[in-house]
């Protein structure tokens, strides 16, 4: 864990932003999240929580949407902004996403209200994941 560097305040600053507008009221535990996209522009999204529960969707994935929205296929960073002491590293179901968009040496960083960023390549959050690689390069078999 560090200090936040120069080059990712305005990552920082749109997932800091993006969490104020969490819909968190079952867990009260909001996230903003902000991703780069090739073309440079910066996309954000928040947690957006359901009374079904399941139908809950993360900031990571909100994020990731939005960019795809916007014609963005390939993202060189992302960053996770949560105002908590412990730094949250993404869930499970996330990481498969950011898996899919992201290069297995690109850093996935996460920050807090202190300023304090902890990072981790895709490789490291998700070792083996299973990518489109894997449908491309199938056999098809039919049935
Ligand atoms: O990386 C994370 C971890 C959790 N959440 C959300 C899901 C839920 O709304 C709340 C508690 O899990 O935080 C995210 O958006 N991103």
């Amino acid at each position: 864990m560090t200090a936040l560097p120069e080059a990712l305040q305005p990552l920082y600053q749109a997932a800091r932003e993006a969490a104020n507008n969490a819909y968190a009221p079952y867990s009260q535990f909001p996230v903003g999240v902000a991703v780069r996209g090739l073309s440079g522009r910066i996309y954000s999204g928040c947690n957006v929580e359901n009374a079904s529960y399941g139908g809950t969707v993360c900031a990571e994935r909100n994020a990731i949407a939005a960019a795809v929205v916007a014609g963005e296929r390939q993202f060189d960073a992302l960053l996770v902004y949560t105002p908590q002491e412990k730094l949250t590293p993404p869930c499970g179901l996330c990481r498969q996403v950011i898996a899919e968009f992201f290069l297995p040496e690109t850093l996935i960083y996460s920050s807090n209200h202190q300023q304090q960023i902890q990072g981790w390549t895709v490789q490291q959050l998700l070792p083996d994941a299973f990518t489109p690689l894997y449908l491309a390069n199938s056999t098809k078999v039919p049935n």
